[in-house]
């Protein structure tokens, strides 16, 4: 679809608003019925508070409108199994040349999980979640996506995934609300579906105001969340991001990951790359620790960080702090 053709569509859409009768109020949600995952309070890297705050009541932005689309339908809360393998990574490697990025990587993210990954800059995480995600061939190595392969199969498993890649290149001279459209319709979904869907993704990554602004226009941190919404439209049974706090202020990252736990509570599973380590041991129940293209360690983040915080595992298994030596002329004047 052009993007002509998305602002008539657009155009087209509010008039047809602006004629419609008011909405019907929402239909009842169906009760979630799995448990939530209990994260255990965990220290902060400096050891010294709960990790997690009580949280103050937010103060709505706008008055509450009926959701009458829920993010996750009602057939991934049925379908949800968590001893079923939602995504499994089988000896995956890639090379560039002489460098080898990812050299054997097996993980295996229980469906419901909300998964961690992490590691050093240059460690592969990146290039596995892109391999993960059908966005770079691999060398060796199968991948599958509830039981779909994603490199025999990409089709398929490309529609069971939501993907938020690194480096973002986006549609930029498109507005946000032209973005998600284009989004949602890539993935199948209807005009109406996809307006109603947007609405409640910029309600819930709090873009509203800027729905009508070209993305190119968007501070780093909006173009990751309206990037992230736009990873989501098509309700996928499986959230893969890369970095998705990076450049997100701490409210909206607390937003996010109030989204991300509402759709893993739901059945959905959660993949995610990042450097905060007081993040990853808040949110997520399991983790890997990938250090030169290898998993060096991965399980509950319990089992992970033994018996002290995610980051001092972390240190210990990228090598351990180096401190800076032959700095000295950093101190001296350059006047
Ligand atoms: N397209 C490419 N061409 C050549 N080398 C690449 C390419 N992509 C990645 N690499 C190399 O592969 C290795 C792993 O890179 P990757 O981006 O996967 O790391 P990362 O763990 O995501 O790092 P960061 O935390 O800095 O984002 C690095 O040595 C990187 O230079």
């Amino acid at each position: 679809m052009v993007v002509d053709d998305l602002v008539e569509a657009e155009l087209e859409a509010s008039a047809a608003q602006k004629a419609a009768p008011a909405k019907k109020p929402a239909a009842p949600r169906k009760p979630v019925q799995r448990k939530a995952p209990v994260r255990k309070p965990a220290a902060t890297a400096a050891g010294e508070a709960p990790a997690r705050a009580p949280r103050t009541p937010r103060t709505p932005r706008t008055p509450a409108k009926p959701r009458t689309t829920p993010i996750l339908p009602p057939s991934v809360v049925r379908d949800l199994d968590p001893s079923k393998i939602a995504l499994s990574i089988s000896g995956l490697s890639k090379k560039f040349g002489s460098t080898t990025a990812v050299a054997g990587v097996d993980i295996d993210v229980p469906q419901g999980s909300f998964y961690g990954i992490v590691g050093p800059n240059g460690a592969g995480k990146t290039t596995t979640l892109s391999m993960v995600t059908g966005l770079l061939r691999p060398d060796g190595g199968v991948v599958t996506v509830l039981e779909q392969d994603v490199w025999r199969d990409p089709a398929a498993a490309k529609r069971l995934i939501g993907v938020l890649p690194d480096r973002l290149r986006l549609f930029d001279r498109l507005t946000g609300r032209q973005l998600l459209h284009y989004s949602g319709s890539l993935r199948g979904l209807d005009s109406a579906t996809v307006r109603q869907r947007s609405e409640d993704l910029a309600t819930a990554f709090g873009l509203e105001d800027a729905l009508g602004r070209l993305v190119s226009d968007y501070s780093a941190g909006m173009t990751k969340k309206i990037a992230l919404a736009c990873s989501m439209i098509h309700s996928p049974r499986i959230l893969v991001l890369d970095e998705p706090f990076e450049s997100v202020d701490p409210v909206s990252a607390a937003n996010v990951v109030e989204i991300l736990e509402k759709y893993v509570t739901g059945g959905g599973t959660v993949v995610l790359s990042s450097h905060s380590m007081d993040m990853i041991q808040r949110v997520c129940d399991r983790v890997a620790i990938i250090v030169e293209g290898r998993v060096l360690a991965k399980g509950t983040v319990d089992e992970v960080r033994e018996d002290g915080t995610l980051e001092q595992r972390f240190v210990e298994l990228a090598g351990g702090r180096k401190s800076p030596e032959g700095m000295e002329w950093l101190l001296s004047s350059s006047d």
